[in-house]
């Protein structure tokens, strides 16, 4: 393959770029500390400033196409090195060098760079660390029978499901018994970065003005939904007009449908059941002046809703911030029913892998049956919160069935009183799709509200 020559991952920040085996070793401590259980998030959020934005370029790359580096660290290896550093440096090196020039095509920002710089920078990446400095000629001499054999290897990895796929074989499996016919979009849409959408502020701005503010920086953007922005490239968002001023929030296409399908009107009161970081929670106070109550069981992430409804000026009296798990009705509920309800759910986040892409590797198959465990716990508690008459959105970014229809069915057969309204039901992510996977179920509470307990 013809390669650019391209040594600088991290073309987001003006900054000087470290030597890449540098790079090289810190992704290998977050592809390590991704097999632990980490999330990428938190990972990269411990990196250093000085090349936080490089190191997740490479990272993000390297989880797409762990399934390819370990492939061929097996093939190339007798047996699983005896040091899991060294083995998550190999791989990574693996991953970079293994890069195809159609992935180049589809995406101009996949790394790439000269295999003889690749792999000095390696070897030299081996020596930095006392764990790693012990297996520089094995990783050197994979690394250069890896560019001797290189086709053949490659051939035998991509003959593996997991490789050509670039997700476990169980996730694959469930994926394709699902969507018989769209599971091969739904899964390489993950080989992608997802686009960068805005969810305009309309308490401030109005999409005609965002839009208009971005031609004048030469920011190509379009429309998408009712009240989103499509940018063509994605950008730092400190450098989006705006972003001081509260005009816009980042929210996919397919979240950014919840604060629609709530019909919620000035005056109401509302629950925001799993609201942190708070994208729909502001969608909400977008539409209508509520009295809102934000719940999170997680008192962290609560303080994000505060600090993105304080940038979007949305934070307002009616607004009330309760940490608290939300099966647990006596430790936050005051007994006053809720007229609408938003269950934005935890879930497996299977709809979100081309944003996450480490998800698919922190995930086990066993998670599915779990999460979809504790949805019904959390539902069944939410629904006595609400009034007859009220009406509460199912809401999760899962493309697994179990977290999507199965659950409305089940909502449908056991929640008292319950009946279905129009909803999206499953949004796919797939080639050409703007947004990422989601389901939504909407349920009115049959009855009136003179019944209600508050
Ligand atoms: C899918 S995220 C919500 C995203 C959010 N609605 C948004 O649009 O920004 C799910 C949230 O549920 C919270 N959560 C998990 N279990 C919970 C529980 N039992 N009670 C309340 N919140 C819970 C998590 O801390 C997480 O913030």
């Amino acid at each position: 393959m013809t390669r650019p020559v391209q040594p600088t991952a991290s073309p987001q920040t003006g900054a000087v770029t470290p030597p890449l085996s540098e790079l090289l070793l810190a992704t290998a401590y977050v592809v390590q500390a991704i097999g632990e259980g980490r999330s990428l998030t938190d990972v990269l959020n411990a990196e250093p400033a000085h090349r936080r934005a490089a190191v997740q370029s490479l990272s993000f790359y390297v989880m797409r196409q762990l399934a390819r580096g370990h492939a061929l660290a097996d093939l190339l290896l007798d047996r699983g090195l005896p040091n899991e550093l060294a083995e998550s440096l190999l791989t990574t090196a693996l991953c970079l060098l293994s890069v195809q020039e159609r992935e180049v095509q589809e995406n101009p920002r996949v790394p790439v760079y000269e295999p003889y710089i690749l792999v000095s920078q390696a070897v030299t990446a081996a020596g930095l660390d006392r764990k790693t400095a012990g297996f520089k000629g094995l990783i050197n001499a994979c690394l250069r029978r890896f560019e001797r054999e290189r086709e053949a290897l490659l051939v035998e990895a991509y003959r593996r499901s997991n490789v050509r796929w670039g997700f476990p074989k169980w996730w694959i499996g469930r994926v394709r018994k699902a969507y018989p016919a769209q599971w091969e979009a739904i899964l390489a849409s993950s080989f992608q970065p997802g686009p960068l959408t805005l969810r305009v502020n309309t308490r401030k701005t109005s999409r005609e003005a965002l839009l208009a503010a971005l031609h004048e920086q030469d920011i190509a953007a379009s429309a998408i939904g009712d009240h989103g922005v499509l940018l063509d490239q994605p950008l730092p968002v400190t450098s989006i007009p705006g972003f001081e001023e509260g005009w816009w929030l980042v929210q996919d296409a397919g979240a950014q449908l919840a604060a629609g399908l709530l019909p919620v009107t000035d005056g109401m009161r509302v629950l925001d059941a799993c609201a942190a970081p708070g994208g729909k929670t502001a969608g909400l106070l977008m539409q209508a002046r509520l009295q809102l109550t934000a719940l999170d069981i997680d008192r962290n992430r609560l303080e994000r809703v505060a600090a993105n409804l304080q940038r979007l000026g949305l934070h307002d009296e009616g607004v009330k911030l309760r940490a608290g798990n939300a099966i647990d009705l006596k430790s936050w509920w005051d007994g006053q029913s809720f007229d609408a309800i938003l269950a934005d759910v935890p879930c497996t986040a299977s709809g979100i892998v081309r944003r996450h892409p480490d998800i698919r590797w922190l995930r086990q198959e066993q998670d599915i049956a779990e999460t979809a465990a504790l949805q019904r716990r959390i539902v069944s508690a939410l629904w006595q919160t609400l009034k007859p008459g009220g009406i509460l959105l199912y809401v999760t970014c899962s493309v697994f069935p179990e977290e999507g229809i199965e659950q409305a069915q089940w909502m449908l057969q056991t929640l008292e009183g319950a009946v279905a309204l129009p909803a999206p039901g499953q949004l796919l992510p797939g080639q050409g799709q703007e947004h990422d996977g989601f389901f939504y179920s909407l349920l009115r509470k049959q009855g009136t509200t003179s019944g209600a307990g508050g």
